[in-house]
């Protein structure tokens, strides 16, 4: 009998990081399975093509996921790999996020070719950050800093840095090691300091829901506690209908059965910043996303996001 070969078509962004991550499910397909061959289809994201505008001033959710949706819909590809802090928390009617890959390490990075440590900035250092996420935070811990906006991809950052238009660039950790640049960070920012994005250093896998064969495929990446924190950040995301351009930061970790997770909305400005956590067990991942989220709309979150979405 001879074995029919299945073939799976990633949808991935171009830059640097959507490849490594696409190579990354390429390889985990193939090490998984003899039977199966693995392509990338390529594409550019409206969140590629509009470089020069802050992003939260773009608007609309789901920036960088758009026209890999739309290829998985059109039968033009079968899946399509994301980081999971880019993936909007609904999904177009017809497909589903059906994996969650293991997460890399969560944390923001500080990067500087001077300074050690957010602390070690002298006064009126050059920070460039665009998420209103680390930049509430930054300027919650050093108000005398000045935090510029920064775009692109992350090769773009560094290169803006190290021309010296910055003193020091915040960026995901996980993306500075998927692209084996590990020895950039010059000090990680733990979460008691800036809390990371949902889903931050995370890579999730969509699919149509009615592909069962791909959906058998893709089994073996599934990691378990991955899914229960992502789950739980995302819940609290999606109670406070915050997209990934919101200063929310939402951060779960699992203890044996147990899962904490914390929360935070702040105004952009550093003005107020809402902290709470919840903890409970780990099959009430997602009720306990939506009670934090409660809680801190009880503290005033909703008035917070209506102030960002207004003056975005
Ligand atoms: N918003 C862009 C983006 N999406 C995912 C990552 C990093 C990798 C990850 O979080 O999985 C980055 C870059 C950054 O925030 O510095």
């Amino acid at each position: 009998m001879t074995q029919t070969i299945k073939r799976v078509r990633i949808a991935t962004r171009k830059s640097a990081l959507a490849l490594w991550q696409a190579e990354f499910v390429k390889a985990q397909l193939e090490h998984f399975h003899d039977d199966v061959t693995v392509e990338l289809v390529p594409m550019s994201t409206q969140g590629d093509i509009i470089l020069d505008t802050p992003l939260a001033k773009i608007g609309g959710k789901g920036l960088f996921v758009k026209e890999l949706e739309q290829a998985m819909l059109d039968g033009r590809a079968d899946i399509a790999v994301h980081s999971m802090k880019d993936v909007p928390v609904e999904f177009p009617e017809g497909l589903a996020l059906h994996t969650i890959c293991e997460r890399e390490d969560p944390r923001d990075a500080f990067v500087s070719n001077n300074f050690k440590s957010l602390d070690a900035l002298p006064q009126g250092a050059i920070v460039g950050t665009s998420s209103l996420r680390r930049q509430c935070q930054i300027r919650e811990a050093r108000p005398d800093l000045d935090i510029r906006d920064l775009r692109g991809n992350v090769n773009t950052r560094l290169a803006k840095l190290d021309d010296g238009q910055y003193d020091a660039i915040i960026l995901a950790a996980a993306g500075l090691i998927r692209l084996e640049m590990p020895e950039r960070i010059t000090a990680f920012i733990e979460p008691e300091v800036s809390l990371p994005a949902n889903g931050q250093g995370a890579v999730g896998i969509e699919c149509r829901i009615d592909d069962e064969v791909t959906k058998a495929l893709l089994a073996p990446l599934e990691h378990t506690e991955t899914r229960i924190r992502v789950n739980a950040e995302r819940a609290m995301n999606r109670r406070l209908e915050g997209g990934c351009q919101v200063p929310i930061g939402a951060f779960a970790l699992v203890n044996d059965d147990h899962v904490y997770l914390r929360g935070l909305v702040g105004a952009v400005d550093g003005s107020q910043m809402l902290r709470d956590d919840v903890t409970g067990p780990v099959a009430d991942a997602e009720k306990l996303g939506i009670e934090l989220a409660e809680k801190l709309l009880a503290q005033g979150a909703d008035k917070i996001l209506a102030d960002v979405y207004r003056d975005a």
